[in-house]
């Protein structure tokens, strides 16, 4: 774990120790420790045109394969939904190109198409909110600019935290929130990291469903142009957002069509609801197979 006595939150490792390091560590572990003291005209690397993601290879962990020899393209600034059953590997995937897998050993290649680093351009929003439980839900969502020593764009943050529904919120600390609502100040904040990869991990599970849907086309909408690789175990979700309609399975991955109408779909309309129940049928025969194992 390095030493983040250098960062401009100081009292962030204190806070930490305060609250018995409740608070996994990975939160921010996407940019390199070295970027915390870089100069501002450096995280131009960061604002840098969507890229494709190329990932060939196999995951390991402790001697045993846990997933591949895969191969697959997520296309550049096009919203990829990956389904598939509990335990096959959708989060470590994600936490692999986020860079924040320290166990799991990756035998291939996890690179963007533009050759850059894929290090610093990566948001996640993990399946566990990862909320600092000392902060306000204003100042969680403002902790990666304060960590990377930038102003924080308080107006910025007013208008995200408005639009997922939460301006009557913002000074309650996470454990004066409901699960939904904690969901909806990490998507927040996942929306005010201004990253060309966003790496999305089951993001309106906890939401009902009118909640949901909003949640989803503000998504959409605010993510416009970045390549988005989303987990998802809801067909009707992908059937609504996804550009690419991937299936991990403990044989590989394979794409399934999505509807040919722009995300995101209407939902009742007529392809989406036919694509989502064909989705489902195929899981269900994935999920039996496993079972049959
Ligand atoms: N920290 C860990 N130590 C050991 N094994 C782990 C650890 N984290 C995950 N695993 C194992 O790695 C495998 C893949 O887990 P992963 O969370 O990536 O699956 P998933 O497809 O995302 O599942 P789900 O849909 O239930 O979230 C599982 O068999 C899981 O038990």
């Amino acid at each position: 774990m390095p030493t983040r006595h250098a960062l401009p939150l100081q009292s962030y490792d204190n806070a930490r120790k305060r609250h018995g390091n409740t608070t996994p560590a990975t939160l921010f572990d996407d940019l390199p420790v070295s970027a915390f003291h870089r100069p501002a005209q450096d995280w131009g690397i960061y604002m840098t045109p969507a890229p494709s993601l190329l990932i060939s290879g196999s995951a390991w962990f402790d001697g045993t394969l846990l997933f591949g020899p895969l191969q697959l393209t997520i296309g550049a600034g096009k919203w990829t939904c990956l389904l598939g059953p509990s335990g096959v590997g959708k989060t470590t995937l994600l936490r692999l190109v986020a860079g924040l897998d320290a166990v799991t050993r990756f035998d291939g290649h996890l690179n963007a198409s533009d050759d850059l680093p894929l290090a610093g351009r990566t948001a996640l929003m993990a399946q566990s909110d990862l909320l600092m439980p000392w902060l306000n839900v204003t100042d969680n969502v403002l902790l990666g600019a304060r960590l990377r020593g930038k102003t924080p764009d308080h107006a910025r943050a007013a208008r995200v935290l408005g639009r997922v529904g939460l301006s009557d919120h913002t000074r309650k600390t996470p454990d004066a929130l409901s699960g939904g609502q904690r969901q909806r100040v990490a998507l927040a904040r996942t929306l005010m990291e201004d990253r060309p990869i966003v790496l999305l991990d089951e993001p309106f599970s906890a939401l009902d469903a009118r909640t949901r849907s909003q949640m989803q086309d503000l998504t959409v909408e605010l993510l416009s142009g970045r390549t988005v690789l989303m987990v998802t175990h809801d067909p009707a979700e992908a059937a609504r957002l996804a550009d690419t309609i991937l299936i991990m399975t403990e044989t590989g991955i394979s794409s399934f069509p999505p509807p040919p109408s722009p995300a995101p779909r209407a939902v009742d309309d007529g392809e989406t609801l036919k694509t989502q129940g064909q989705l489902l049928a195929l899981l269900r025969q994935t999920t039996q197979q496993d079972e049959s194992v």
